[in-house]
């Protein structure tokens, strides 16, 4: 039975292997004040009453997910992610077809950034009454922007009045995205992000400004970064604050 436009399933993609972090396991499974990066973030979508189903990707040889608390949880759907992002996106709308869950919405969101708040999934939901093909979590840049050459010299100034920072969670509907990203990738179009196989399809997502420290942890500096976020948050909860 094919699920409404009410529902929502998160999709995290965690089968990276996190090379630019260096570390002698995939960086997803880092711990952060005890619980894995990876955990962090799958809770703060197991956790949220909108969110139907949570379809966590690993690697084919992931060897850590079924040793986190959150592994056999009911709203929880391991499955097999791909070679790159986009095939493990890929594969879980396929998952999520399956299921059922073809006309709901999907949000994709990277597996490594556990930084992620209820406020912020919130305004991602509510923005789909703003915008029906679907929105993103952004923000706008802050930095004077500069086009390299390739020697590392700078070619010129990119103007960054319209410039955004694209972050995640994703939000599309599972079909629609499924159909564009299976198109796309087998036009061989480079899809970093969900969002740009719906521009190659001629759509044109909104973008919501989310919260600087939703963070993606990339390299080991992130690591502390990620901490000191967190343990923020925490405290705001602690507080009563709505973080
Ligand atoms: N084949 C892949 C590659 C990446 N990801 C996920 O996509 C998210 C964002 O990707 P990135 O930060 O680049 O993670 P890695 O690919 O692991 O990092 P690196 O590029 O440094 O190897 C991560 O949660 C990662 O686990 C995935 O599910 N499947
Ligand atoms: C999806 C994303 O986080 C949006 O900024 C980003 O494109 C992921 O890139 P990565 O190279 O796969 O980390």
């Amino acid at each position: 039975m094919s699920q409404s436009l009410d529902h929502v399933v998160a999709i995290i993609p965690a089968a990276g292997v996190g090379q630019r972090m260096g570390a002698n396991i995939p960086k997803q499974y880092l711990e952060i004040d005890g619980i894995s990066i990876l955990s962090h973030t799958v809770k703060a979508f197991l956790n949220h009453p909108k969110v139907d189903v949570v379809i966590v990707a690993v690697s084919k040889d992931d060897q850590y997910f079924d040793q986190l608390p959150e592994s056999n949880h009911s709203k929880l759907v391991k499955v097999q992610g791909g070679s790159e992002r986009a095939n493990t996106v890929l594969e879980s709308l396929k998952s999520a077809s399956q299921l059922g869950y073809e006309d709901s919405w999907a949000l994709v969101h990277d597996a490594a950034r556990p930084c992620i708040t209820r406020r912020d999934i919130d305004l991602l939901l509510k923005s789909r009454e703003n915008y029906p093909n679907g929105a993103i979590l952004a923000m706008p840049v802050r930095d004077t922007m500069k086009r390299a050459d390739s020697s590392s010299l700078i070619k010129n100034t990119v103007c960054r009045e319209l410039l955004w920072h694209a972050m995640t969670p994703q939000m599309f509907v599972v079909s629609e995205l499924q159909k564009n990203l299976n198109e796309a990738l087998n036009d061989n179009v480079l899809i970093t992000d969900e969002s740009s196989a719906m521009e190659w399809a001629g759509i044109n997502p909104g973008l919501i400004s989310g919260r600087a420290d939703n963070i993606k942890v990339t390299h080991a500096e992130d690591l502390q970064l990620a901490a000191l976020y967190l343990s923020e948050h925490k405290k705001n909860e602690i507080q009563g604050e709505n973080s």
